[in-house]
């Protein structure tokens, strides 16, 4: 039994002010939801504010990305022990406007999944292809590549202590979400292909969906059989809509969990 996980990504947003008030409306909202795991990945400014917060809530906090080297005389860059330090466990990874907007590749992508985890730290991954490479029928040879970057590398193990992510591009941002139906049919095909390395580990690995989830889609996506919450960009800015897409994941985990107990 996957526990449903819902992580918010800020991405470039926030300020001091907006983000306490939006944290207090999570605290408030989630608090007391015990069914479900929550993370915020929150701008690096702002892992201070985050952990202050949320230190002792049951809301986890993250970054968006990191540096694969240790410290050092890398200009501008966070190191995966400078984020431990501010209390981080997730931090997500390979997101595609990282690839797109800062080239970042399969090859770094593997190699800050890897330093993550190295740091103790449960790396988010972060796959899904274009408009132009679903119209061309490419979806699962570049899912299948994204994946298999990490797998030939480091072997299934390292799923252990990972999150992988679907977020097809052309969903993101857009208003228009894939339908559950086309994303657990993703998701089926990455748990499929990490089961051919290790059956157990694919059972257990949690895959979450990203692209334009809503509080009035979450549900539906939610209840796919593959899919085992949500990356929110765009609706994790504000309470008003994260708090209910958590409470979706929350609410249909105890349901599942009190008719699997049942039987
Ligand atoms: O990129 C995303 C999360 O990482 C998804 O963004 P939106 O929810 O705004 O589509």
């Amino acid at each position: 039994m996957r526990r449903k996980l819902v992580v918010g990504n800020w991405k470039m947003h926030g300020s001091i002010a907006t983000n306490k008030v939006l944290l207090e409306g999570v605290i408030k909202g989630v608090g007391q939801a015990r069914d479900a795991d929550y993370v915020v990945c929150v701008p690096y400014p702002y892992l201070c504010q985050a952990q202050h917060m949320l230190e002792g809530t049951n809301i986890a906090w993250g970054a968006q990305n990191l540096c694969a080297r240790g410290d050092g005389a890398v200009t501008g860059a966070v190191s995966p022990t400078m984020l431990t330090d501010w209390g981080c466990t997730y931090v997500i990874i390979g997101h595609s406007e990282r690839r797109m907007q800062f080239h970042e590749t399969d090859d770094t992508a593997a190699a800050r999944f890897h330093a993550a985890q190295e740091a103790g730290m449960t790396p988010i991954l972060c796959m899904g292809e274009t408009r132009e490479e679903r119209d061309s029928d490419w979806t699962e040879f570049i899912v299948g590549r994204q994946l298999d970057s990490i797998l030939r590398r480091y072997g299934p193990g390292v799923l252990k202590n990972s999150i992988l992510a679907y977020e097809p591009l052309w969903a993101v941002g857009t208003g228009h979400p894939a339908t559950p139906e086309q994303a657990q049919e993703v998701h089926a095909f990455i748990r499929a292909r990490i089961a051919r390395c290790d059956a157990e580990i694919a059972a257990k690995v949690r895959i979450l969906y990203g692209g334009s989830v809503k509080p009035e889609n979450a549900a539906q996506l939610f209840r796919m059989p593959d899919i085992d919450g949500g990356l929110i960009g765009g609706a994790s800015l504000t309470a008003e809509s994260f708090v209910p897409i958590c409470l979706a994941a929350n609410a249909l985990d105890a349901a599942t969990m009190h008719w699997a107990a049942a039987l």
